[in-house]
């Protein structure tokens, strides 16, 4: 009817109108440029800089679902029903987050008494997207929204058959964090937000849907899929995939989805799973989540996890056949924990999600793979902490990181996951570990599906280990760590003696007093590899590279992170040999952990046209934000 077509917004700045009503502080308005300028002060604790929802009005607390999955369209069309609880006894519009939907109609009211009102949608802002605007009749609790996406969304992506495994059928996967699930879903989309959910997907008869949700790996596949999620999340968690998916067991609680082709093999790569579960269990309280599945997804997939409660969304490139990458699940699964069940409350307290993971990380792979792989990997871990703090802006450096106007996705770094770890692993070495577990526990409990910020984590530091260590905790410190750049003065150096010992055979080799054949690399891990590589000097000769080369076949390298390390050495260097690999990893695999250093390692050293060459190429296939992130360092800053 009428009533219910989009109404052109009756305001000169629909974005800022939707602010105004959300209370954020004007200095902060994230839509409008003057402000962004002007903002000098610290932002302000608890404020999500990144949502344009009125959060303190009304509280979303159940999504319902019902989508289809259009591939030929590449659409996702249907409704989304949501249910809020109203925090003020005025009536003032509900605004909703939303990134290029096409909004058909809106319905409000109570249960199934829904009528149509008016909406309307305000001004877009390149990084935060649009307000939805939403008339309320009094009392009000629920929302009916009939919508589809747009083929660009910028959290979705839709394979072809040619970028899969199998080939023959296409794939889709979304990936919300940190702010996409608004392209997909119209939501509050903050992480201060924790909804329930369930849904029915829609697909194509001969592809499995799955989600963050209650799989069933027996669902007759006909193309209808339910799903419930009970325990209450926040939006950067709902996720969907689709495609040519089958099951395979780990354990009691953990399997696999994967496509047919991969399925054995990422069984067999990740059999460790049910052991890291019980393993964290043990020193941090009960898994909550009942079921921990694994989702293979095709090499296209941006990240290398993704943290999805009960469906982990994994890159394939750390199917290594020798476990060496598998670190990355213990990762996922500790968010489980950090993150999933204590939910930093804005992007500005990531390091309250990634800080607290790795460091669980590090501690379920020493449990698990014991001492001499833990020193490994957390002496790698402080290697990249130091790349990124040579690299940084100092604002950059800072885990409790100052986002205002500012694109997420564009300042993702080591900072918030080897800073925030190593900050806690210096908790740990001065109070003793046994003290930090028991700490970590209460933590864990004392937060359990709450959204917080660092300040709320600083306030229960007061009350707990502050209170009972004063001696050997100081909280000007800990507020350096966190408020400051750089690492405080005498912060720890975690080491390995299966790395130091690579230091002098390294030298040994760049002297010319050994040949490449002459090291004893048999016994070498994975580890050891990565750090013989990555402390080559700058500059290699040709001779240099292709010595290395021909004794250890690194063009060749099946483990994606030595051939990462490798083609970085590559690029530097100029060694054309290595250029065809190159060029093949960076159109095959959408990692941006791998690509952003490439594409920027090609640029800086000279070769700007070969990499915007290769990477026209590969474009039709990247994902929305490998695209994003990626063309702003082929292009520069306004290329978009
Ligand atoms: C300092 C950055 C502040 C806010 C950014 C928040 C989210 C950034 C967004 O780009 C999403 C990140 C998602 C990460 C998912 C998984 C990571 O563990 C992957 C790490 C890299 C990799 O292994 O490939
Ligand atoms: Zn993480």
């Amino acid at each position: 009817g009428g009533c219910s077509e989009p109404e052109s917004d009756d305001t000169a700045n629909g974005s800022v109108d939707a602010q105004a009503e959300t209370g954020k502080p004007e200095t902060a308005g994230v839509g409008d440029s003057q402000s962004r300028k002007a903002a000098q002060a610290a932002p302000e604790s608890g404020v999500d800089y990144h949502s344009f929802a009125n959060t303190g009005d009304y509280r979303v607390e159940h999504l319902d679902l019902d989508l289809k999955v259009d591939f030929g369209r590449k659409v996702l069309e249907g409704e989304a029903v949501l249910d809020f609880k109203r925090l003020t006894k005025k009536n003032p519009p509900l605004v909703l987050d939303t990134r290029d939907l096409k909004i058909e109609q809106v319905r409000a009211g109570h249960g199934s008494e829904l009528k149509p009102v008016k909406f309307s949608l305000g001004e877009t802002d390149p990084d935060l997207g649009t307000p939805l605007k939403i008339q309320l009749p009094k009392n009000a609790t629920r929302v009916a929204i009939q919508y589809e996406t747009s083929p660009g969304a910028s959290g979705v992506q839709w394979l072809e058959p040619q970028q899969t495994a199998g080939g023959e059928h296409p794939f889709l996967f979304t990936q919300a964090q940190a702010i996409h699930a608004r392209s997909f879903v119209p939501l509050q989309d903050s992480p201060q937000v924790r909804m329930t959910y369930e849904a029915t997907i829609r697909t194509p008869e001969e592809l499995r849907a799955v989600m963050s949700a209650n799989n069933d790996p027996d669902a007759e596949k006909d193309g209808v899929y339910e799903f419930e999620m009970p325990q209450p999340i926040p939006s950067y968690l709902l996720a969907l995939a689709v495609g040519d998916l089958e099951f395979k067991p780990m354990g009691e609680r953990t399997g696999v989805y994967a496509e047919p082709e991969l399925l054995d093999a990422a069984a067999a790569e990740f059999e460790d799973t049910e052991s890291m579960l019980e393993a964290t269990e043990q020193v941090y309280g009960p898994y909550r989540w009942d079921r921990y599945d694994l989702l293979i997804l095709p090499p296209s997939f941006p990240f290398g996890g993704m943290e999805n409660p009960r469906l982990s969304f994994i890159t394939p490139t750390v199917i290594a056949g020798d476990k060496s990458l598998v670190a990355l699940i213990a990762h996922e699964l500790a968010h489980s924990w950090s993150g999933n069940l204590v939910t930093n409350a804005s992007w500005r307290d990531l390091w309250l999600n990634e800080g607290f993971t790795t460091y669980l990380t590090n501690r379920i792979m020493q449990n698990i793979y014991g001492d001499q792989r833990y020193r490994m990997e957390m002496a790698l871990g402080y290697d990249d902490l130091q790349a990124d703090l040579e690299d940084k802006e100092a604002r950059d450096e800072i885990m409790a990181i100052d986002l205002r106007g500012r694109d997420p996705d564009e300042v993702f770094s080591n900072i918030p996951y080897e800073k925030g770890s190593l900050f806690l692993y210096e908790l740990e070495q001065k109070i003793g570990r046994e003290a930090f577990d028991q700490f970590l526990l209460d933590y864990f409990n004392n937060f359990a599906f709450e959204s917080i910020t660092t300040e709320d984590f600083l306030a229960y530091l007061q009350k707990t280990l502050l209170k009972e260590y004063p001696e050997k905790l100081d909280e000007e410190r800990i507020r350096e760590w966190i408020f400051e750049p750089g690492i405080p003065e005498g912060a720890p150096h975690p080491q390995s003696d299966a790395f130091s010992k690579i230091d002098p055979v390294r030298q040994q080799w760049l002297d010319g007093e050994i040949s490449a054949e002459e090291i004893d690399t048999s016994e070498w891990t994975y580890h050891q590899w990565k750090y013989f590589l990555d402390g080559m000097p700058e500059q290699l000769s040709d001779e240099q590279l292709k010595e290395l080369d021909s004794t250890f076949n690194l063009t060749q390298s099946k483990n994606n992170e030595i051939a990462f390390s490798w083609l970085m050495i590559a690029v530097r260097n100029d060694y054309q040999p290595a250029f065809e690999r190159l060029e093949s990893f960076l159109t095959e695999i959408g990692r941006n952990k791998f690509l952003r250093p490439l594409y920027r390692n090609l640029v800086e050293s000279g070769k700007q046209e070969m990499a915007a060459e290769i990477f026209e190429k590969a474009r039709p296939g990247y994902h929305p934000l490998t695209v994003k992130v990626n063309s702003r360092i082929i292009y520069g800053e306004d290329a978009g």
